[in-house]
């Protein structure tokens, strides 16, 4: 069934892939504080995340939050990261919980976990041969600020979902790139996400029933460091791309 979404962060680059897959599939609300430049399904809102009435108003009517608006650069200094990514997701949860929402899902990042990969570990960890996986259940251990940001944002979850219980998934996407994984990247290739995988995983973070989640977004790759279990069995996440399968 068309469920209403409402999409933050719709005109970067995971917004598009989502609705690259996904734009007949919902009835979406974008927003973002650019406007758009292309063809878009549904209304689009430009709006900055950290703007309490102006979320409050595109909450409206909204069964479903994909939560991607924010600072994505992993060096991004920390007035940046607490004003759009921190401050700005915990406006969109209290308009959510407001509004009656049934679920969120958050873009986390690899970064939440990025101090995992220690001198000793790389880059062995990447590789197909090696067993090394986190799989949601360790504690967060982030390398930069920004990874900071986004363990804030799952933890503005877990207490959104404990005290309301609205339903949350924090997605860590891996490295999401069109068409091709990451070149002479081995860090990149073992997270890629394609386009298709995405819009695949966040339709199924729409449709999915769950109650607080925590999974990583990669494709199906050979190489890999992040298990695809929890997405598999919480969400019903079945990705059809592998890193190994390009040149
Ligand atoms: N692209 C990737 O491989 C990964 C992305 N992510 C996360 O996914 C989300 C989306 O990332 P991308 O699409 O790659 O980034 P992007 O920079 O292409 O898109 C982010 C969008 O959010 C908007 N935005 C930023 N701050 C805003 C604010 N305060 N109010 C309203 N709109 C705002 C921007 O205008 C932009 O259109 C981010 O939260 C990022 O941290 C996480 C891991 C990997
Ligand atoms: O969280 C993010 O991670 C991806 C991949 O990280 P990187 O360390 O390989 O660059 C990055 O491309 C994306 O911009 C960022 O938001």
């Amino acid at each position: 069934m068309a469920q209403s979404v409402l999409l933050t962060g719709a005109a970067g680059r995971v917004g598009t892939a989502i609705l690259g897959g996904l734009a007949d599939e919902h009835e979406w609300r974008l927003l973002d504080r650019d406007p758009p430049t292309d063809d878009h399904p549904g209304e689009f809102v430009v709006a900055d995340i950290t703007d309490e009435e102006a979320v409050r108003e595109a909450m409206d009517g909204i069964d479903v939050v994909l939560h991607l608006a924010g600072d994505p650069r992993k060096t991004a200094p920390w007035e940046s990261v607490l004003t759009n990514n921190i401050d700005g997701t915990q406006t969109v949860y209290e308009a959510a919980v407001d509004a009656g929402v049934e679920k969120v899902a958050f873009a986390s990042s690899n970064h939440a976990v990025g101090a995992f990969e220690t001198e000793a570990r790389t880059p062995e960890m990447y590789r197909a041969d090696d067993d090394y996986l986190l799989d949601g259940t360790e504690l967060p251990r982030p390398g930069n600020l920004y990874g900071v940001s986004k363990v804030t944002g799952e933890s503005l979850g877990r207490y959104y979902h404990d005290e309301y219980g609205i339903s949350v998934v924090n997605v860590r996407i891996g490295n999401l790139t069109e068409g091709h994984p990451p070149i002479d990247y081995e860090r990149g290739q073992a997270m890629w996400l394609s386009y298709r995988d995405c819009a695949h995983l966040f339709d199924r973070c729409i449709r999915a029933d769950y109650d607080y989640e925590i999974v990583y977004g990669i494709s199906d790759n050979d190489r890999k460091y992040y298990s695809i279990e929890r997405a598999r069995e919480a969400l019903g996440y079945d990705p059809q791309d592998n890193s190994a399968h390009h040149d």
